[in-house]
């Protein structure tokens, strides 16, 4: 075995690309391989490297950490990278430059530069990849199938029966483990292959658009049994889509790429709240962002809002209310104080909201008890961090919010 690095980091870090380059040549000839990482040092674009040198930029100078247990989504446009870059982390593509370190929670294996012996550890135990429809064999039995990859390694028969049947229980296909994949619907085919990839003793799953061919029905319900499965098993999974609202939907991290490069990373919520360009808003306007946005998303921090004086936020648009957060108090113009609701929790189906109150919720309150909120009231809503009151929520923000176009640095 190679020797490896322990970091700090190891203990969360399931994946970490760090500054990837993948560069494919037709001949694979290594002197135009390397002038190319020269010319995208200096500044050349993909399609001057593809025309000066016959080289592919296929992943230039990626970094993403994925964290233990959580799905990852990589999005882009076709051709923007998102299979090239999954296909690093075992190796399936081989890297230029730069590394793809996997943690094993004290250590980490640079799994682009490892020796083979290492790789085929690394495959073996650490990490698989999940092909576009599974690759299933359709004359093998759906058994067969499930625990197709353990009899590779050398399961006995009755090892392998367990381990698939508890596989199959899983996504509720036992009474279907004689049958062949070739008598299933599409839909059951993948749950087939679900069953599969979580068979495997691999912690990370890297996934290559499984539910690309279904229809949105299904996938929607796939996609519910994988989330499932994952909070089950809590298995790190590197999922490709190029699908907003697939990604939306199960990621806990998102990776947007653009010819090559990782633009913009981050949980599905900062991702609709603050996209960074044009690529990346154009995504995000076709998926309704309602269900995602929270407080923390929508809100404006105390220290941004315009003042009556040193001591007094402006709470409304009408400046008729203020805020003062060090006594935590709101009044109106005349001095008299206003009653202030504190809400932890994001349920709000049993609360009978005052008209004329002010209410305060936690960031993570949804965007919809905010908007409740706000709408019975008739009050703006503040927001607070656990501790104290650092935001606050009017119609304005919300409106901000949902069409993309931030409040924050625009008020004053
Ligand atoms: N083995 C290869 N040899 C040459 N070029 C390649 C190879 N694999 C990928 N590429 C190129 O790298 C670029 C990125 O391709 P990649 O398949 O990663 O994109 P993608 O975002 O996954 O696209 P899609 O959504 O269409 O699958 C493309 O220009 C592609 O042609």
């Amino acid at each position: 075995m190679e020797a490896v690095r322990t970091e700090p980091q190891a203990k969360t870090a399931a994946l970490s690309f760090k500054n990837v380059d993948i560069l494919f040549h037709r001949n694979n000839s290594a002197s135009a391989i390397s002038q190319a990482v020269k010319r995208l040092d200096e500044g050349g674009t993909r399609e001057q490297i593809a025309a000066e040198l016959g080289v592919t930029v296929g992943v230039a100078n990626a970094n993403l950490e994925i964290r233990r247990g959580e799905i990852s989504v990589l999005m882009g446009l076709s051709g923007s990278g998102k299979s090239t870059l999954l296909r690093a982390a075992n190796r399936l593509n081989k890297v230029t430059r730069g590394s793809v370190e996997i943690g094993n929670g004290t250590a980490f294996v640079d799994i682009a530069s490892c020796d083979d012996e290492t790789l085929r550890d690394m495959r073996r135990t650490r990490v698989t990849m999940v092909f576009q429809q599974f690759g299933l064999l359709p004359w093998r039995t759906v058994r067969e199938n499930v625990s197709f990859g353990l009899e590779l390694r050398g399961f006995t028969p009755n090892a392998r029966r367990k381990i698939a049947e508890e596989k199959l229980e899983l996504v509720g296909l036992t009474r279907w483990a004689n049958s062949y994949v070739s008598e299933l619907s599409g839909g059951m085919q993948q749950r087939v292959g679900l069953a599969r990839a979580f068979a495997t003793d691999a912690d990370i799953l890297l996934m290559d658009e499984p539910f690309s061919a279904l229809d949105p029905l299904i996938r929607r319900k796939l996609q519910d049994e994988l989330l499932d499965l994952q909070t089950r098993l809590k298995k790190t999974i590197v999922f490709v889509s190029h699908d907003i609202d697939e990604a939306l939907r199960i990621g806990s991290n998102i990776a947007i790429m653009r010819e090559g490069r990782i633009i913009q990373a981050g949980p599905p919520q900062e991702i609709i709240s603050s996209p960074v360009d044009d690529y990346v808003r154009d995504f995000v306007r076709h998926m309704n962002p309602l269900p995602l946005l929270n407080a923390a998303s929508v809100m404006r921090l105390l220290e941004v809002c315009p003042r009556w004086d040193e001591n007094t936020i402006q709470l409304d648009a009408t400046g008729y209310y203020g805020f003062n957060p060090v006594t935590a108090t709101v009044t109106d113009r005349t001095g008299t104080e206003v009653a202030l609701q504190y809400h932890d929790t994001d349920d709000i189906s049993e609360l009978q909201v005052i008209s004329g109150c002010v209410y305060c919720v936690p960031v993570t309150a949804s965007l919809n008890t905010v908007a409740l909120l706000r709408q019975k009231s008739g009050m703006p809503v503040l927001i607070s961090d656990g501790s104290q009151i650092i935001g606050l929520c009017d119609d304005a923000d919300m409106i901000g919010a949902i069409t993309g176009v931030a409040r924050a640095s625009k008020v004053n």
